[in-house]
């Protein structure tokens, strides 16, 4: 209902939409070169299932990454072509993103992408981090974020790119940036 609602009261959906159509073909000649098929793995589950209802328009794209959704390289370049793909669809209105994984939506950056790499692939692990906020802070989607667990740092940035946010009331549940607390510093862009 909360979510329903919170799509409703998005004023100028209508213009919203038609600003979609407007620029959809910008879109499809904007498609990054990170999105450019990669080598897909199909031994590997999917990381993101998308669940699209033509009759009101909204997707729900569940993050399935076990056990905690870390944003690896794979699950960025994998959520990228999944909202790419939606935003090109003029049907859909809104996307909801939430979690298929127990008490956790997002633990954020994939802590092991950013040990003992090469600089070429923590330039494209970064890269990713930031198609994925630039992607969804973008969208002309009406985003929400259904977070139904725990979210810090990474999980926190990708929660409030949306444009909603509604949180499981549970204490145990935290949302926050730790990154002080990691010793680690968000590179400048
Ligand atoms: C201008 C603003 C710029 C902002 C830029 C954004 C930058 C963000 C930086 C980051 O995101 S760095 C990552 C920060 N994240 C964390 O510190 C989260 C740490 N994890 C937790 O707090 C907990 O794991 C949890 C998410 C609350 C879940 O707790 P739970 O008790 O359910 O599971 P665990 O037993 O702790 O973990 C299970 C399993 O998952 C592994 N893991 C957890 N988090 C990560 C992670 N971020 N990356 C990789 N792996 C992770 C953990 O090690 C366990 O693995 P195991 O093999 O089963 O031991």
């Amino acid at each position: 209902m909360a979510l329903r609602a919170a799509l409703r009261s998005r004023s100028g959906l209508s213009g919203l939409l038609s600003q979609r159509s407007s620029c959809s073909s910008d879109i499809r000649m904007c498609v990054s070169p990170l999105l450019v098929p990669q080598e897909r793995n199909y031994s590997t589950p999917p990381k993101i299932r998308v669940e699209f209802d033509q009759s009101t328009g909204v997707a729900v794209m569940h993050m399935q990454s076990p056990p905690v959704n870390s944003l690896s390289l794979d699950f960025l370049t994998e959520l990228c072509i999944s909202v790419e793909k939606l935003e090109m669809d003029k049907s859909c209105r809104g996307l909801i993103i939430t979690s298929a994984q127990p008490k956790v939506f997002s633990a954020g950056l994939d802590i092991t992408e950013m040990y003992g790499k090469s600089p070429e692939h923590c330039g494209a692990f970064w890269r990713s981090v930031q198609e994925m906020w630039l992607k969804l802070y973008g969208s002309n989607m009406v985003t929400i974020a259904a977070i139904n667990g725990s979210s810090p740092a990474g999980g926190c940035l990708m929660a409030m790119t949306c444009d909603y946010r509604i949180m499981a009331d549970n204490p145990r549940y935290n949302i926050g940036l730790n990154e002080t607390q990691l010793g680690i510093v968000a590179p400048f862009w």
